[in-house]
C-alpha cells in the first residue's frame, strides 16, 4: 500500500483549523511536507472563518524532524538547493509571527524539526511519554529551524545547552516541568484540549507568547556566559574531533548578545555549512546504515514471524556468561545460568550483581528495576531447568571439543524448537553443532565484551542456520536493546576478522622501533577510543596468545608473528586483569604507561630484527595511522568479497558499535571510501614491499582500486548469506 504523504486542514465549527502531518512511520518533514505546511498556513491565516490553528502530526506521532533522506541527497550532490527554506518563511513569518494563535498537540515523539516546529507554535500541549529533543548533532549538523534559539528562550540556557550539546531528549512529564510543555493531558484530549488553549489565546484568556521574543529564562549576560564556558568545556571533552558542537554553541551565543532572530539568521549559515561537511557524512551514514541492518533477505522479507523467547538458559557463568545474562535479565527475560560447579556459579551470579550494582550506582538503572531483573535470575548445575526454555547460549572457553560437548548434551534435554546459540568469537559455528542433528537451530550469538553494555549483536549463520531462528534472535537482540548484524560463518565473524590486523600491524610497527604509547596516542587522536596496545590490555593478553593460531591456521600468509604477547606474559603482565600490562591500572586512576614494560619491548625487537639497519623507523602521524588501520581496511575487502556481511554498510555498523571505529568517520568502509581506494591500495602495495605480506593488498582493494570503484559499490550477489 503507497504511503499517505501531504498536510491537511480541517476547520471545525469552533473556528479552529486542524493542520495535519502526514509521513509514515514517524512524520518525518520532508519537502512535500514542508510545502504543504507553508500552504497550509498561509491559508489558515487568510480565512476568515479561522480564529486559531492546532498543528498535529498523524497516527500519535508529532514529528521525528526533518527528512534526513534530504541530507543524504545533498551529501550524494553536493547541491545544498535541496534543502528547503524553512527557518525564517515557514516557522518565523507564517508560524510564530501569525497574526493567529497556534498550538502544537504533541503526542508521541518531537524530535529535531519536529520540536522546533512545536516551540514555534504559541503554547503547546502534549500526551504523556512524549519524546522531546534536538538530536541534531547526532548527525553532525545543528538545529536548523530555530531550536538553538527557542529552546534556551523555554526551558534555560544551561538545560537547553545540556539538551542539544548531549542530544538527550526528554520526556513531556519533564518538558512540563520545565516549561516546554504548557499542558500535560490524556492522549485522548491532546486534540480537544489543544483547541480549546488555542481559542483562549485567540480570545485573550491565554497569553500569545512568542517564544523568539522571550528572555525571561535567559538570565544575564555573564550568567550566560559562565554557562557557555562551561558547555565549551564539555564539547571539547565529548567531542574533540567534531565541528558542529562548538558551531553550536558560538550560534546560541549569537542570539543571546544579538537577539533571537540574529541567532536564527546565524544559524542557517552555519546550518548550511555543516550539511556539507565531512562529519555530518559520516553521521548521516551511520544513522541510515544502523536502520539497513534490520533488513536481512529471506529473512525478514519472507513473512516469518519471530516467535517469542521467554526463558533463555545461559551456559558458563564467566565474563560474557554474565554479561550476556544481566543484558537478559534487563529486558524482563528470565534466565537460567548454569555452571559446572558452585564455586563457579556463585561467582557468576555475584557477577550478574555486580553488574546491576554498577548500573544502579551510575544512575542507570532504580533499585526497584534491579530488583525485579534479579527476581527472574536463577543459578544451576544441572539440565532440568533447560526442558522448557526458549534459548540456550552458550559462553564457555573457546575450546572446541568442550562446545561441541555441550551442543550435543543440550540438543538432547531441549525441546525440539529451543535455539542453541554459541557465543563464541572464533570457532566455526558447522564444527561447534558437528556431533549434533539440529544444525538448522544452531546460531552464533557474538556479543561484545561488556556484554550488558556494548551494543553490538553479531549474529552468525552457517549454512544451516534456519531463517527462522535468525529473526528470532535478532527480536532477542532488538528486545535487550542491542542492534543485531547478521554475518556470514568465517574465523572470527565480521568484527574479530576484519580488525585481527589492528593490534598486528601495531605490533608490527613497535618492533621497527616506534613507541607504543606514541602509537595508542595517534589512534585515539584519529578518534578510536584505546589504542591496539590499551585494548590489548583490556581484553587481557592470554586471550591474545590463545586465538592467535586460530586465526594463523587460516589467515597465517597475512600475519606478522611477534613474540611480544608472550614475552609480556612471562613478565607477569596480563593486561587489566592483573593491574598490569603495558600500562598500569590502579583502582581509580587513570591507566599509566609503565616504562619498565620497555625493556620487553626491546627484548622483543631483538628477537623479531625487523628494524633496518638495527635502526628505529621514523614515521609521522599520518603514516602511524596508515600502518594500522590500512590492513584492516585490507581486511574489510577480504570480508566483503566472501560476502561475510550483506552490505558494506553492515560492516560499518559493526566496526562502530563493535569496534567503536569512530562514528563520525562513517564507519572502516565508509571512512576507506573517502580516503579512496586507489590511495589505500598504492600505499599498502609500497608497504608490502618494504615491509613483506602482511601489508600485501587483497585482490578485491585491487579491482576497485584499478577501476575507479567505491569499496562500498555492490557487485553481483557473492553474498554467502
Ligand atoms: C533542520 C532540523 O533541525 C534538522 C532535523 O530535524 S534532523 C532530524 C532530527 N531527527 C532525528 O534525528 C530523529 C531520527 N529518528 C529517530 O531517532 C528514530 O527514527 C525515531 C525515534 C524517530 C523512531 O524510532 P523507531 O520507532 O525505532 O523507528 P526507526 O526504525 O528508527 O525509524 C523508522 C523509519 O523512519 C525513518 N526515519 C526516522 N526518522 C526519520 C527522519 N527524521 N527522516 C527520515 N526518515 C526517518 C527511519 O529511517 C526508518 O526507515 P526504514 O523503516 O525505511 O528503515
Amino acid at each position: 500500500m503507497a504511503k499517505k504523504i501531504g498536510v491537511t486542514m480541517e476547520v471545525g465549527n469552533d473556528g479552529v483549523a486542524v493542520i495535519t502531518i502526514s509521513n509514515p512511520p514517524v512524520n518525518s518533514l520532508a519537502s512535500p511536507i514542508i510545502s504543504g505546511l507553508k500552504e497550509k498556513f498561509r491559508d489558515a491565516n487568510q480565512r476568515i472563518d479561522v480564529k486559531a490553528i492546532v498543528l498535529i502530526g498523524n497516527n500519535g506521532r508529532f514529528s521525528g524532524g526533518f527528512d534526513i533522506n534530504v541530507f543524504q541527497q545533498v551529501h550524494k550532490t553536493g547541491d545544498l538547493s535541496l534543502m528547503p527554506e524553512v527557518s525564517v518563511e515557514l516557522v518565523c513569518n507564517l508560524m510564530e509571527d501569525s497574526r493567529k494563535p497556534l498550538v502544537a498537540a504533541v503526542e508521541g515523539l518531537a524530535l529535531g524539526g519536529g520540536l522546533e516546529l512545536a516551540m514555534a507554535c504559541h503554547a503547546r500541549v502534549a500526551a504523556p511519554k512524549a519524546q522531546l529533543g534536538l538530536p541534531e548533532l547526532t548527525l553532525g549538523v545543528i538545529p536548523g529551524f530555530g531550536g538553538t534559539q527557542r529552546l534556551p528562550r523555554l526551558v534555560g540556557l544551561a538545560k537547553a545547552t545540556d539538551m542539544i550539546l548531549l542530544s538527550k531528549s526528554i520526556s513531556s512529564e519533564e518538558g512540563q516541568k520545565l516549561g516546554l510543555i504548557d499542558a500535560l493531558v490524556p492522549p485522548g484530549d491532546v486534540l480537544s484540549t489543544s483547541r480549546k488553549w488555542a481559542l483562549d489565546i485567540a480570545e485573550g484568556r491565554k497569553p500569545f507568547l512568542r517564544s523568539l521574543h522571550r528572555t525571561d529564562k535567559i538570565g544575564s549576560l555573564s550568567e550566560a556566559r559562565a554557562i557557555l564556558k562551561t558547555s565549551r568545556q564539555l564539547a571539547k571533552k565529548i567531542a574533540p574531533n567534531m565541528p558542529q558542537h562548538h558551531a553550536c554553541i558560538e550560534v546560541i551565543e549569537e542570539g543571546i548578545i544579538h537577539g533571537g532572530y540574529s541567532g536564527v539568521l546565524k544559524e542557517a549559515e552555519v546550518f548550511k555549512q555543516l550539511v556539507l561537511s565531512d562529519t555530518a557524512k559520516g553521521l548521516v551514514h551511520v544513522f541510515f546504515a544502523q536502520r539497513a541492518t534490520s533488513k536481512v533477505p529471506n529473512v525478514t522479507d519472507v513473512g516469518l514471524k519471530p516467535r517469542p523467547i521467554k526463558k533463555v538458559a545461559v551456559i558458563g557463568g564467566g565474563l560474557m556468561g554474565s554479561g550476556i545474562a544481566t543484558a537478559l535479565l534487563l529486558s524482563n527475560i528470565r534466565v537460567v545460568l548454569k555452571e559446572i560447579n558452585s564455586e563457579y556459579l556463585m561467582k557468576g551470579i555475584k557477577s550478574v550483581e555486580a553488574n546491576m550494582k554498577g548500573l544502579v550506582s551510575r544512575g542507570k538503572l532504580t533499585q526497584d528495576k534491579a530488583g525485579k531483573a534479579l527476581s527472574l535470575f536463577k543459578g544451576v548445575l544441572d539440565y532440568t531447568e533447560f526442558k522448557d526454555v526458549d534459548m540456550v547460549i552458550e559462553a564457555v572457553i573457546e575450546n572446541i571439543q568442550l562446545k561441541q560437548n555441550i551442543f550435543k548434551e543440550i540438543e538432547k534435554v531441549c525441546s525440539p524448537h529451543c535455539i542453541l546459540a554459541s557465543n563464541t568469537s572464533t570457532i566455526d559455528l558447522d564444527v561447534i553443532g558437528e556431533k549434533t542433528n539440529s544444525k538448522d537451530r544452531i546460531v552464533g550469538a557474538h556479543f561484545f565484551s561488556p556484554a550488558h553494555l556494548m551494543p553490538l549483536l553479531e549474529i552468525v549463520r552457517s549454512k544451516n542456520t534456519s531463517a527462522q531462528v535468525i529473526l528470532d534472535l535478532m527480536a532477542v537482540g532488538k528486545a535487550i536493546k542491542k542492534v543485531p548484524v547478521v554475518v556470514g560463518n568465517c574465523i572470527g565473524f565480521a568484527v574479530n576478522r576484519t580488525f585481527f590486523p589492528y593490534s598486528q600491524a601495531a605490533h608490527m610497527l613497535a618492533n621497527l622501533g616506534v613507541d607504543l604509547f606514541r602509537i595508542d596516542s595517534v589512534i585515539t587522536s584519529f578518534g578510536l577510543p584505546l589504542g591496539p596496545f590499551q585494548l590489548g590490555d583490556l581484553a587481557g593478553h592470554g586471550i591474545g596468545l590463545a586465538v592467535g593460531p586460530i586465526y594463523a591456521k587460516v589467515y597465517g600468509d597475512r600475519m606478522f608473528r611477534s613474540p611480544m604477547t608472550e614475552l609480556l606474559l612471562k613478565s607477569g603482565r596480563n593486561g587489566k586483569i592483573n593491574g598490569k600490562g603495558y600500562y598500569i591500572y590502579e583502582k581509580g586512576s587513570k591507566p599509566k604507561p609503565d616504562p619498565s614494560v620497555l625493556s620487553v619491548v626491546e627484548e622483543s625487537r631483538k628477537l623479531t630484527n625487523i628494524m633496518p639497519g638495527g635502526k628505529p623507523i621514523s614515521v609521522s602521524d599520518k603514516e602511524i595511522v596508515e600502518m594500522i588501520l590500512f590492513p584492516v581496511v585490507n581486511e574489510a575487502c577480504r570480508v566483503l568479497d566472501e560476502g561475510v556481511v550483506i552490505r558494506a554498510s553492515d560492516l560499518d555498523i559493526a566496526s562502530v558499535l563493535g569496534m567503536s571505529f569512530p562514528s563520525y568517520r562513517g564507519g572502516i568502509v565508509f571512512w576507506a571510501d573517502t580516503v579512496g581506494p586507489k590511495y589505500i591500495y598504492e600505499r599498502l602495495k609500497r608497504l608490502s614491499e618494504t615491509y613483506g605480506s602482511f601489508f600485501k593488498p587483497s585482490r578485491y582493494l585491487e579491482e576497485r582500486a584499478m577501476n575507479g570503484m567505491l569499496l562500498s559499490e555492490s557487485k553481483s550477489s557473492r553474498s554467502r548469506l
